[in-house]
């Protein structure tokens, strides 16, 4: 399998695609110059055409909502792929070399097979999952949890039942003065979301210092009988580290909301999801063939807190499979759950996953709360 994973995936995230899209408008701008000087009517024709597709996307964010547009993104994908190097034959009929070496440079940056075929698989899995088409038509062969998944992301489980919201006090001192809204989403295992505890001045933030950092995809590994290990491209990944200007603040509202000390954990991730990208079922603390990062030396991962930093419009909730629990992404909130039991055995009930996103840029800010921190903080009960 040749496979790069260091190679930046333009289908898997909103901001590859953004890359992408401003590539495309170079090339066009590049193509109409000789369009005029040429008078060629051909390649007038071809550019009005990508010009009616993209009309009027003059800000960023009506740029960011074309492409976050599973649609869009697959025509953006397929137009930069296919059509570039058959345009390129053509312009090479009409340019003399040290014009064409300007357009080469371009054309060289083209999605490559590997994000031709993935964003194919995002549209397959985006149709399936969400059911766009076929509806009760399950695969006979999904597993128990996926079923579930699948049933969870096409938003049919049931309402929870007695749940309430409140204004949490008590979690830590400064909550006296500041409470928290706190709604539960389930009671055991327990898990929480709450509301307006990500800043939209942290977002612009965040975002505006993912534009510069170093991205690389995530994936996770799936064995295949008798073949190589097979790799799902997730989503946009980047570590936010001591020089993020937030970090701190943050670190702060997270020891607020969950009461455990974030010592030795300072790092926050930042994920982006490209249109069909998603995360399997899976637990976040070590399991087989799993390690995560610092669990060594922090001890294994015994909650979890997602903090979504963008409404998503169609898709990207977050699923609990074995608890039929979904939770639909709301910019600024913030969901924590247990991966653990009290005396920090794994609890399977944990296992969770990301639904396709169909429409809008799926932000989140994740944070792992590891165990050796916790070790004066956090009881350990016997389980019961
Ligand atoms: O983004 C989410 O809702 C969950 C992400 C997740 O499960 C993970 O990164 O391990
Ligand atoms: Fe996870």
């Amino acid at each position: 399998l040749d496979y790069d994973e260091r190679k930046e995936r333009y289908s898997s995230s909103v901001l590859g695609l953004m890359k992408l899209y401003e590539l495309e408008q170079q090339y066009i701008k590049t193509l109409q110059v000789y369009a005029v000087e040429r008078n060629n009517s051909i390649l007038t024709k071809y550019l009005s055409s990508i010009e009616l597709n993209n009309v009027n996307k003059k800000s960023y964010r009506e740029r960011e909502e074309h492409v976050s547009n599973i649609l869009n993104a697959f025509t953006l994908i397929r137009r930069t792929h296919q059509d570039w190097p058959k345009w390129q034959k053509f312009m090479k009929t009409i340019l003399n070399a040290s014009e064409m070496v300007k357009l080469n440079a371009i054309v060289s940056q083209a999605p490559d097979k590997q994000d031709m075929k993935e964003m194919l698989e995002n549209m397959q899995r985006a149709e399936k999952i969400n059911n766009l088409h076929a509806i009760d038509k399950f695969d006979g062969n999904l597993s128990k949890e996926m079923t579930s998944y699948h049933l969870g992301c096409r938003g049919l489980f049931l309402p929870p039942g007695k749940l309430v919201c409140r204004y949490n006090f008590t979690t830590s001192p400064f909550l006296r003065l500041a409470p928290l809204k706190q709604e539960e989403i389930n009671l055991d295992p327990y898990i929480v979301v709450y509301h307006d505890v990500l800043h939209d001045r942290e977002i612009a933030q965040m975002k505006e210092e993912m534009a510069n950092a170093h991205i690389s995809n995530a994936w996770i590994e799936e064995r295949k009988a008798n073949q190589s290990q097979m790799r799902q491209v997730i989503g946009r990944v980047s570590w936010l580290t001591d020089s993020s200007n937030f970090m701190d603040s943050v670190n702060q509202r997270i020891m607020d909301m969950t009461g455990f000390s974030m010592k030795g954990i300072e790092s926050l991730q930042v994920c982006n999801y490209g249109p069909g990208c998603n995360f399997k079922p899976h637990y976040d603390y070590m399991a087989e063939g799993y390690e995560p990062p610092n669990i060594l030396t922090l001890g294994d991962r015994l909650a979890s807190v997602i903090f979504y930093a963008s409404e998503v419009h169609l898709g990207g909730a977050t699923v609990f499979p074995r608890l039929d629990v979904a939770i639909t992404p709301k910019k600024g909130a913030g969901l924590v759950w247990y991966n653990t039991y009290d005396d920090s055995t794994h609890d399977q009930r944990s296992q969770h996953a990301v639904c396709p996103t169909l429409m809008g840029s799926r932000w989140t800010l994740t944070k792992w709360v590891h165990l050796s921190p916790q070790m004066f903080l956090k009881p350990c009960r016997p389980r019961k």
